[in-house]
């Protein structure tokens, strides 16, 4: 039909060929001609299936319907539209972009004869045109900063996220050389390195430094992409930022190799510290020393002042000694109160010890806790590679020794010697077998009078612990008392102590004997053990003593630590109407001012200033003002290891009749002492 048709005469072959779409269509929308193009674009096979039928307008083909009114109105009002885009479906329901040109052909007399117009499928240039607008909307949006180079790395173009995360702008930026963001600390045979790699493979990617515009280096992952390989090729290169991972990172890394307290590192961390310096040392033959310190009575000071005085204390201890030292060494938090120092090429002992008293020093300063100035001592021990051991596990538990021998010899430091191997082997040995000990009913208490020497009458008597060990004699509680305490055993030997004391008072007392008063001594842990008041209580409940019976002997060093909450404690004894005895008397810290402060009822005289007596003046002259503060105060007064009468004249004549030592008897079993107190004569009187 469309060839019946000559009006387009010689354009016919044209029309034919045409790769654009062209119709024409009666007024009222139907075709009268459309060619081949036409039907390929609409899905047809022939334009005879078009002829005759509806045009797209009027089967209303268009995706939007809003497209076809607009058409209609553009050609009505105008009678030509050019260029119209719109998406329209084909015959098989595809959807496809077309862009259409029409116009309205009218006679001589302007009557419209028909429309005619062509039609282009330029769904490819659509497809293009969106994913460049993605791509481009990709390239201002990603959060990456995007770089985009010729072969010869001059930047063509970058992005927002660019700008953004190096300062440059854009203007800035383009025609430089990329090399501009190289930084120092990646030299440019590295850079160089990573644009061969990227032209030969197509891609690197890794992670490297770049720069901001004020030259600040910054860590960043770098995906460079050669886009079209070749001379002429094009690089794009995608950065992002990763200091906070990296901060991240160092962060995790700290937290693993360090104390969180502290900021120290931890004990892993100088282990492995200790084992480099070791080898360093082998290598250049110099010696390498450790420190082991702790803070003295660091449990007393955090059972009393709380955990946090306590954490305080152990920050502030930590700056102290990194002040003590060169940066380049090791000083490391073992846990607890437990520091190590390493010092690399110390040249021998002095020198180490020089570093020792250097640390004493530094905390011979009060520490300030928010206004609480607080006084707390170290203790240190020394090892030396290679001198004291071979490996870095020996070292450091050498130097623990020497520390726990320092601590034991009331030494602010001490040296390691093989000696403290053997102790230290002793020590573990003893600290298993104390575990057994309370369950295996290996402890007996032992008493020991005190007399009135005046009289004979015994007046009281300290109850002493002995240990019967199994495998060897009888063990002294001065060599276990302080194992105990830092094996923590402590507090349930003493919980013994105080129950079998009272108790075999009562069954004297059950049999007639009457003991006046019976002494208990309180280790530290105990006296700062909140629990020690209700302890007390039950011990005095079910033996049906009297409080006033029970004497409780605490030393002064126990006090120092927190005299508020040494009164604390004592007003609570005091409340319940036990007595205090103030043990050792004039040999530790014995401020006068808080001793008025102190609900205490006797002082005792430690038998260091017995011994000499009464050749020694000096000793001679403390104990009598002793016995003088003793009577102002309204303390009574008991003098420890009387051994002769020459002392117990002294001290009887000095005011002090109330003794206590071998010359009226040694401690002795409980069978023995009701021997004693059933004696009528009484012991030694003057
Ligand atoms: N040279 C000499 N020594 C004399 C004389 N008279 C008594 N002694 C000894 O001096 C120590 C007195 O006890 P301490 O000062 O409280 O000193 C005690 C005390 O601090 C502690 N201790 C003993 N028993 C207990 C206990 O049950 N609990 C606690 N926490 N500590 C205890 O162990 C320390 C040593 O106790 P012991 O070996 O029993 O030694 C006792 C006693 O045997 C004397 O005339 N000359």
């Amino acid at each position: 039909m469309a060839r019946k048709n000559d009006d387009l005469g010689g354009y016919r072959s044209l029309f034919e060929n045409a790769v654009e779409g062209i119709y024409r269509t009666t007024p009222d929308g139907r075709y009268l001609d459309a060619n081949p193009a036409l039907a390929r674009i609409y899905g047809y096979k022939d334009p005879a299936e078009l002829i005759a039928g509806l045009t797209d307008i009027a089967r209303g083909l268009y995706v939007d319907p809003a497209d076809r009114d607009r058409f209609r109105e553009i050609l009505a009002r105008d009678s030509v539209v050019s260029n119209f885009e719109a998406r329209v479906r084909t015959r098989s329901g595809e959807i496809i972009w077309i862009a259409e040109n029409a116009r309205a052909v009218t006679d001589g007399r302007d009557r419209l004869v028909c429309y005619e117009g062509t039609v282009q499928n330029i769904t490819a240039r659509k497809q293009a045109e969106e994913s460049l607008r993605l791509a481009a909307t990709v390239f201002e949006t990603v959060g990456e900063a995007i770089v985009v180079t010729d072969g010869q790395r001059r930047i063509l173009a970058v992005n927002d996220a660019f700008e953004r995360m190096t300062g440059w702008s854009a203007a800035e930026m383009v025609g430089q050389s990329c090399d501009l963001l190289a930084v120092e600390m990646i030299g440019l045979r590295e850079v160089d390195e990573m644009w061969r790699l990227a032209a030969g493979t197509g891609q690197w990617s890794g992670e490297t430094w770049t720069r901001r515009k004020e030259s600040e280096p910054f860590p960043a992952a770098l995906a460079l992409t050669a886009v079209d390989q070749g001379i002429d090729g094009r690089f794009v290169l995608l950065l992002r930022d990763i200091t906070r991972k990296r901060r991240d990172e160092q962060r995790i890394r700290f937290h693993a190799s360090h104390d969180a307290l502290t900021r120290l590192p931890n004990r892993h961390t100088v282990m492995e510290a200790l084992g480099e310096s070791i080898v360093r040392a082998d290598q250049t033959g110099e010696r390498l020393a450790v420190l082991y310190l702790d803070v003295n009575r660091f449990k007393d000071i955090n059972d009393s002042y709380g955990h946090g005085v306590g954490d305080e204390l152990l920050r502030q201890v930590a700056r102290r000694l990194k002040s003590c030292v060169r940066a380049s060494d090791v000083i490391g938090r073992l846990g607890g109160d437990e520091f190590v120092m390493l010092l690399p090429s110390v040249g021998d002992h002095s020198a180490a010890q020089a570093c020792a008293n250097k640390v004493l020093y530094a905390f011979a300063e009060p520490f300030d806790m928010e206004g609480l100035q607080l006084f707390a001592g170290t203790s240190i021990g020394i090892a030396l590679y290679p001198d004291d051991a071979d490996g870095a596990e020996s070292l450091l538990s050498r130097a623990d020794a020497a520390m726990y021998h320092a601590k034991r010899g009331g030494l602010p430091y001490s040296c390691f010697d093989i000696e403290m191997d053997r102790q230290v082997a002793e020590r573990v040995s003893l600290e298993n077998d104390l575990r057994l000990a309370l369950g295996e009913d290996q402890f007996r208490l032992v008493y020991q009078p005190k007399v009135d020497a005046l009289s004979g009458a015994i007046v009281g008597a300290e109850a002493l612990i002995r240990w019967r060990h199994p495998m060897r004699s009888d063990v002294s509680p001065g060599l276990f008392i302080p194992v105990a305490e830092r094996a923590g055993l402590i507090g349930a030997i003493d919980d013994w102590v105080l129950v079998e004391a009272c108790r075999q008072v009562a069954e004297w007392r059950a049999a007639g004997l009457n003991l006046p008063s019976i002494s208990v001594n309180l280790s530290p842990a105990q006296f700062h053990d909140g629990r020690l008041k209700d302890k007390v209580k039950a011990a005095l409940a079910d033996s049906g003593l009297s409080p006033s019976v029970l004497e409780l002997e605490i030393t002064e060093t126990m006090m120092a630590s927190d005299v508020d909450r040494a009164i604390e404690i004592l007003g609570q004894l005091s409340a319940l109407g036990v007595r205090v005895s103030l043990d050792d008397f004039g040999t530790g810290y014995s401020s006068l001012a808080y001793l008025k402060l102190f609900p205490v009822s006797t002082l005792k005289i430690d038998r260091a200033f017995v011994t000499e007596l009464p050749g020694n003046a000096k000793d001679g002259a403390i104990i009598a003002s002793v016995i003088a503060l003793a009577g102002n105060l309204g303390f009574s007064v008991i003098a420890e290891g009387v051994e002769t009468r020459d002392q117990a004249a002294f001290l009887a004549a000095r005011g002090c009749p109330v003794m206590q030592g071998f010359l009226f008897s040694r401690p002795v079993n409980a069978a023995t002492f009701a021997a004693l107190l059933s004696n009528p004569e009484g012991l030694i009187r003057l």
